[in-house]
């Protein structure tokens, strides 16, 4: 059977004008090459890993008191793990780099380069450059009085706003480590990370907002910061005030204010000149087992990728006014306020997109003139579902560039997509926290086709892998994402992780020594776009929010009725999106009723966050374990996303599996009916 048509939507009107194409001028001169499009340079981009690195860190004007002569060493090319040394003779500044790019690009230290928005209040705050700069000196003199050195982690439980932008280049131009969680998160989800990491200041907000609301979290971060200096030594707890409010606590009792914590320190800025590696953030991912991984992620790993992709994948200038929605624990925080590596404005919101109205959302985007707007495919399918129109957002006349990622972006989404918005190059893009980045995403001089992305990252030499570990890409044939070169923003390691066993064994055991991504995909030979067709591992991703069912077996082991229990994702049909399914296993003569089930939620609710609260929880008889106690989460993920499959001979229990059929495929109205009848 011949594949379906190619539907192309989109292509750029003046390709001669972006900065890829001014890129591959540059390296066809500078190399005496002859690149004559994208597919050309994504090829030089993965062999000539030296050479395309060196210029990327030309072009996009790199700031370091020390430039490398290379970028990475021949002997180093061939291999993924341990991390290769990346510019091993640089020195720069992470922090430097974000307040002075932005001014050797625009020229102009007094314009807005961040605007501060929150939910249902519109603008709250433009800053410059120059005071960002100010407020970043302040800050950084502040944690260096407080004993904060190179190395030492600082962390945040605080939402998408100015002032944590403010905590992260601060302690980056100190060369201490950042790490953040958004506050929405339960205590327990935080401490899971942040007791692994031992942070020794904790910044915290003391109020949430989404969905209209305002909730307290002033006590949480107490009852934070006291576990934290008990069991991690953590020294102090800042709280960054969102409102004008008065505190009820003492701040001398249990902590500081912003305010009286930066008072007296001066403005003026030390910027540490450090190795291309070293620690600039740390990120959490989990998995189906053990606590959360904490991921590092280097100061010139982050700077290069966002760099390459924000100037040469978005087209991104000191014109634009990037705009991605996004909370602070996810990855997508990164891209947020990267836009000043570009000279562009960054807009940081903090809520709820679709609140007070979706409409109300969308006048902002066009109030704030937003060139490049990043969302995800579950966002774009409630705007459709909410009936918006080409009409609603015809004011939004500036827009560029749309990117979307989390989940998969449907066919149907991308014909919504032009059909409402118009003429844009709609980037559908993957990547991960585990990379700081992504695999695949957008090309300004590329063409945009319905259902695919558009092309593999410069610089990511991404391969499908059938199950035997060969390279099936140019067949058309689905297999496994596999990156198979190495990149800057490898992380170094997972903090605490003796020997890199556990960092090793997830990303380089599937096939050895090539990082394996767990994501399933096919590529299209002739345009070489690639389609996701959705995780071959068990992370969960509902509506795009990814974490590991290790978390929630984490919270049910206080149930002391639960025997056992198995959380596995079902792919919807309907939308390629997923939803989590919770099946328990009781201990002999009790039940899993409405009220055990509503205490589930709760608990889950209260320990991780709303969103990682199961669409479905059904008690089960039984679980199928492997002949070495492992519950087989994949065979059930694959039975009730309706795949057929062959049990294998490691499973101890499989007739058991048969019970499982019955959920392939059943919407959620049978679900539901059935749910009642359990
Ligand atoms: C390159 C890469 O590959 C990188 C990545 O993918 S990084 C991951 C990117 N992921 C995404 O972009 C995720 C996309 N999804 C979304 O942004 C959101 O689902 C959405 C904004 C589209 C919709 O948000 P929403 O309407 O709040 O729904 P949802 O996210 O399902 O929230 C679930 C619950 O959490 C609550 N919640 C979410 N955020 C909250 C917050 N900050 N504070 C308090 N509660 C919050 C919601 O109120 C809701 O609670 P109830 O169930 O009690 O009503």
């Amino acid at each position: 059977m011949s594949p379906p048509p190619l539907t192309k939507l989109w292509q750029h009107p003046d390709i001669a004008n972006t900065n890829i194409e001014s890129f591959r001028r540059l390296a066809n001169e500078r190399h005496s090459l002859n690149l004559r499009d994208y597919h050309d340079i994504w090829k030089w981009s993965t062999e000539s890993l030296n050479a395309f690195w060196m210029l990327a860190w030309e072009f996009t004007h790199v700031k370091a008191s020390v430039h490398p002569t290379y970028a990475i060493a021949p002997s180093e090319t061939a291999r993924l793990t341990p991390t290769p040394m990346w510019f091993p003779e640089a020195r720069l500044n992470f922090a430097q780099n974000f307040l002075e790019t932005a001014y050797i690009q625009s020229g102009d230290i007094n314009s807005t380069i961040l605007t501060g928005l929150r939910e249902g209040e519109g603008e709250l705050e433009d800053v410059s450059l120059y005071q960002l700069r100010h407020r970043v000196g302040l800050l950084a003199n502040a944690l260096r009085r407080s004993g904060i050195q190179q190395l030492d982690r600082v962390a945040c439980v605080s939402s998408n706003s100015i002032n944590t932008l403010v905590v992260f280049l601060a302690v980056s131009a100190l060369g201490a480590t950042f790490t953040c969680c958004s506050p929405e998160m339960g205590e327990n989800g935080i401490l899971d990370r942040f007791l692994q990491v031992k942070p020794k200041i904790l910044f915290a907000d003391d109020w949430i907002v989404y969905n209209n609301q305002r909730i307290p979290c002033l006590e949480k971060a107490i009852r934070l910061a006291s576990h934290l200096r008990q069991q991690a030594g953590l020294l102090q707890l800042v709280i960054i005030p969102r409102f004008d409010d008065e505190y009820s606590n003492s701040p001398t009792d249990q902590f500081d204010t912003l305010e009286a914590f930066l008072a007296g320190a001066s403005k003026s800025i030390l910027y540490e000149q450090l190795k291309f590696m070293h620690p600039l953030i740390i990120v959490y991912s989990s998995g189906t087992t053990g606590p959360p991984k904490c991921l590092v992620h280097t100061v010139g790993g982050v700077l290069m990728k966002q760099k390459v992709e924000q100037i040469l994948c978005m087209d991104m200038n000191p014109s634009s006014v990037y705009f991605q929605y996004t909370t602070t624990s996810w990855i997508m925080y990164l891209y947020a306020v990267s836009g000043l590596l570009s000279g562009a404005r960054s807009i940081l919101y903090d809520g709820s997109p679709v609140k007070p109205t979706v409409h109300k959302f969308l006048k902002l985007l066009a109030h704030q003139r937003v060139t490049h707007f990043g969302t995800s495919a579950h966002y774009l399918s409630l705007l459709e579902e909410g009936k918006v129109t080409n009409k609603d957002v015809s004011e939004i006349d500036s827009l560029k560039v749309i990117t979307s990622t989390g989940s998969v972006l449907t066919e149907s989404q991308y014909h919504w997509v032009y059909n409402t918005f118009g003429p844009v190059q709609l980037s559908s893009m993957s990547g991960g926290t585990d990379i700081a980045g992504a695999f695949v995403g957008g090309a300004p001089n590329l063409p945009v086709y319905a259902g695919w992305c558009q092309a593999r990252t410069l610089g990511m030499k991404v391969q499908i892998y059938s199950e035997e570990g060969e390279a099936i890409e140019d067949t058309g044939k689905a297999g496994e994402l596999v990156c198979t070169a190495p990149f800057p923003s490898l992380p170094i390691s997972f903090w605490g992780d003796e020997d890199n066993k556990r960092y090793k064994a997830a990303y380089f055991e599937r096939f050895a020594g090539v990082w394996h991504q767990g994501d399933f995909i096919q590529m299209e030979p002739t345009t070489q776009g690639i389609q996701f067709l959705g995780r071959s591992d068990n992370v969960l991703n509902p509506s795009g929010i990814r974490f590991g069912s290790a978390e929630i077996y984490n919270v049910l082991s206080v149930f002391t009725n639960i025997e056992d229990s198995l959380c596995v994702g079902q792919r919807r049909t309907s939308d390629k999106d997923e939803q989590v399914l919770l099946f328990i296993k009781m201990k002999d003569g009790f039940k899993c009723d409405w009220q055990l089930r509503e205490r589930i939620k709760s608990r889950i609710r209260h320990d991780l966050s709303s969103r990682h609260v199961p669409k479905y929880i059904f008690q089960t008889p039984e679980i199928p374990m492997t002949t070495n106690g492992k519950k087989t989460e994949t065979v059930v993920r694959k039975i009730v996303s309706g795949q057929k499959i062959t049990p294998s001979s490691t499973i101890i229990n499989p007739e058991c599996l048969t019970w499982y059929e019955q959920f392939a495929g059943l919407n959620s109205d049978f679900l539901d009916k059935l749910f009642s009848k359990l």
